[in-house]
Order: C-alpha cells, then sequence, then structure tokens
C-alpha cells in the first residue's frame, strides 16, 4: 500500500514519482492526496503517455528559481509538459489569497468508478481543499484516454447576486449528462469539459483519478483527511484500506460490510460484541468519536451513527448519568 499526501515545492518530487510508478505498475493500493495526485498525473503522463520532461510548473519554477529574477529560463516548458499549472484564477501575483481553500463541491462524471461506489452513489459530494496549482485540463483528454480516468470534476460554482453563473450552470450539465457508449462515451464527456472549460473562461477542476484495471490506485486534489471520523472514514482512506485487506471487492458488492470497529481492530472471526462509548463532537453532527472514557459527560442516543449491527445497551440502575454504551456485533453467518 503507498499513500503520497500533500506538500509543496519540489524537494523529495522524483521519489514521490517513482513511489506512484511502483503502485501502479505492481497493482499495489495507491491513494495520492492533492500533490500526490499531481505526482501520480505527472508519472502517468511521463511513462505512459510518453511525454518526455513532463511535470508541474511548480516545481519546473524552483528547479529554475536563479533564472526567475532576471535572465528567462534556458528553456519553456512546452504545452504539452505542462502537466499541472497554477490556478489562472490565482495567479494574480504575490500579494496574498493565492490558494484555493475551504469546501468545494465534486461532481462524479460517471458512476462507473470505485470512488462513486464508496461515496455512496452520491451525483456530487463536498471535501476540503488546500492548494494553489491544478491538473492542467488542456492535457486531461489524453490522460483519460490512455486509462488515467479524471471521474470528478468541480465546475466553478461561484455564485453571481446569489445565482449560480450561466456557463457555470451549462458545465453542470454536460457534467450530468447520461453516457451512452461506455468507456468511449465517458472519454468525449471529459473531453468536452475541458474544452467548454477553456471556452467559457469556467474553471473545471480535476478533482478525482483512477487507474483503470488497477484494484485502487486513486487520487484526489481535496483533502479528505480534514472531515474523517473513526466511525465514517472518509471513503478513500477506507477504499484505501479495504483494498490493502483484500475487503474492497466485498464491500462495493455488499458481500460483507465491515464495521469500523473491525477494520481498526481486526475482530473479523470473532462475533463477540465490541463495547465502546459515543462521543459526539460539538456542533457538528456527522463527526463522532470512539472513547472508553467512562467520565465524558456528552451523552447522544447514537441514532445517527450509521453503524451496521449497533445496539444501545440498556442503562443500569445508578448509571443515568454515565454515557450510554453501544454494542457492535457482526453477522458472519
Ligand atoms: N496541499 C497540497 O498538497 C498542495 C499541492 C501543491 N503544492 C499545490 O499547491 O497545488
Amino acid at each position: 500500500m503507498k499513500q503520497i499526501p500533500g506538500g509543496f515545492g519540489a524537494r523529495g518530487i522524483e521519489g514521490k514519482i517513482k513511489a506512484c510508478k511502483y503502485a501502479r505498475e505492481n497493482n499495489k493500493p495507491f491513494l495520492g492526496i492533492c500533490l500526490g495526485m499531481q505526482c501520480a498525473a505527472t508519472e502517468f503522463a511521463r511513462n505512459v503517455c510518453k511525454i518526455d520532461g513532463a511535470t508541474s510548473t511548480e516545481f519546473w519554477e524552483e528547479q529554475n528559481s536563479d533564472n526567475l529574477e532576471g535572465t528567462p529560463p534556458a528553456k519553456e516548458l512546452t504545452p504539452e509538459q505542462k502537466i499541472v499549472i497554477t490556478m489562472l484564477e490565482h495567479s494574480g501575483g504575490d500579494m496574498g489569497g493565492t490558494m484555493r481553500l475551504g469546501r468545494r463541491a465534486t461532481e462524479f462524471l460517471t458512476t462507473d468508478c470505485i470512488l462513486y461506489d464508496l461515496y455512496g452513489k452520491n451525483q456530487s459530494i463536498e471535501e476540503r481543499h488546500r492548494h494553489r496549482y491544478e491538473i492542467n485540463p488542456a492535457v486531461v483528454p489524453k490522460l483519460t484516454a490512455a486509462g488515467l480516468r479524471f471521474v470528478g470534476m468541480g465546475v466553478d460554482q461561484t455564485k453571481n447576486n446569489g445565482n449560480i453563473s450561466v456557463s457555470s450552470i451549462a458545465l453542470l450539465k454536460i457534467a450530468r449528462e447520461a453516457i451512452k457508449d461506455g468507456e468511449q462515451g465517458f472519454i468525449n464527456k471529459v473531453k468536452k469539459l475541458c474544452e467548454r472549460g477553456e471556452e467559457t473562461n469556467t474553471a473545471v477542476r480535476m478533482e478525482m483519478v483512477e487507474l483503470k484495471d488497477h484494484p485502487y490506485f486513486v487520487g484526489v486534489q481535496y483533502h479528505p483527511e480534514y472531515t474523517s471520523h473513526p466511525l465514517s472514514p472518509s471513503p478513500p482512506f477506507l477504499g484505501l484500506i479495504l483494498a490493502s485487506s483484500g475487503q474492497l471487492q466485498s464491500f462495493l458488492d455488499k458481500t460483507r460490510v465491515p464495521s469500523p470497529v473491525n477494520l481498526f481492530h481486526d475482530v473479523e472471526s470473532t462475533t463477540k460484541p465490541t463495547k465502546f462509548h459515543y462521543l459526539p463532537s460539538a456542533g457538528n453532527s456527522s463527526a463522532s468519536l470512539l472513547t472508553l472514557n467512562d467520565n465524558s459527560k456528552h451523552h447522544s442516543s447514537g441514532a445517527d451513527l450509521k453503524v451496521p449491527g449497533l445496539r444501545q445497551q440498556p442503562s443500569p440502575p445508578g448509571s443515568e448519568n454515565k454515557p450510554p454504551v453501544f454494542t457492535i456485533t457482526e453477522d458472519h453467518s
């Protein structure tokens, strides 16, 4: 299993790119987050699409920084080599506010991908962001046709006077169109969105990639770790752990629904209930935490926990001020 986290600058990049190559070629479960997804796309462009010198302008500028002060760099990157570029809307200089931050929506372009299933088959999802560079939409159709599938995109939904802009509505419509001709239809849709994004001057952002014919090779531009919780693990991480422990297919086929408790404590072969308390975190109903701390004063009915096999135990007399006890029992029949 390989996980390449986010990061900034050119340091260690060639090693990260080698790790992507290793995971891709050896069918090792892989999750690339933010910079990790950018490295995965760069590696694929270099070694599968044979784009020699493919890189990110972030790395290239740093590697050529001596030249940035006065003399122009000896050699410019060709348009095709620019796999990752500065986001146009944020390239206004060094005045701050140059990052794309916070919660943004991602539209699934196809239902034929693992992330769609892992995210509960929703048309769009929201995740939090923190980046300055992005995959260049101009190279995306080529990468997708070669098997690095851009299955989820963000279309700019900036509101003007409370309304989503007309160009965003047009892009959303394309993103939600049903796919008719299988994989070719999907590739055409990706192409159309990338082209229309340029034409309308509305951002089309690459948010999710999945490699075709690989057990689990996933990249996300956003940061799924920001919203992950023990009883509600972030789908891309859950997928990575399921794939690494050989349980992804049975999870997707619904032949086995592992509970998070089992995933983390490897109690697959036991039917003995696991005991724990539930401590809701303030102000966020979807956040939940496992705790064995009897002194906790925060109680919850636990009804909002969608955990298979979860039962609240009857409280013994005199324990009214204690947190409720829950058990999880897995049905292994
Ligand atoms: N958070 C990150 O991994 C950032 C990735 C990359 N340095 C960018 O700014 O786009």
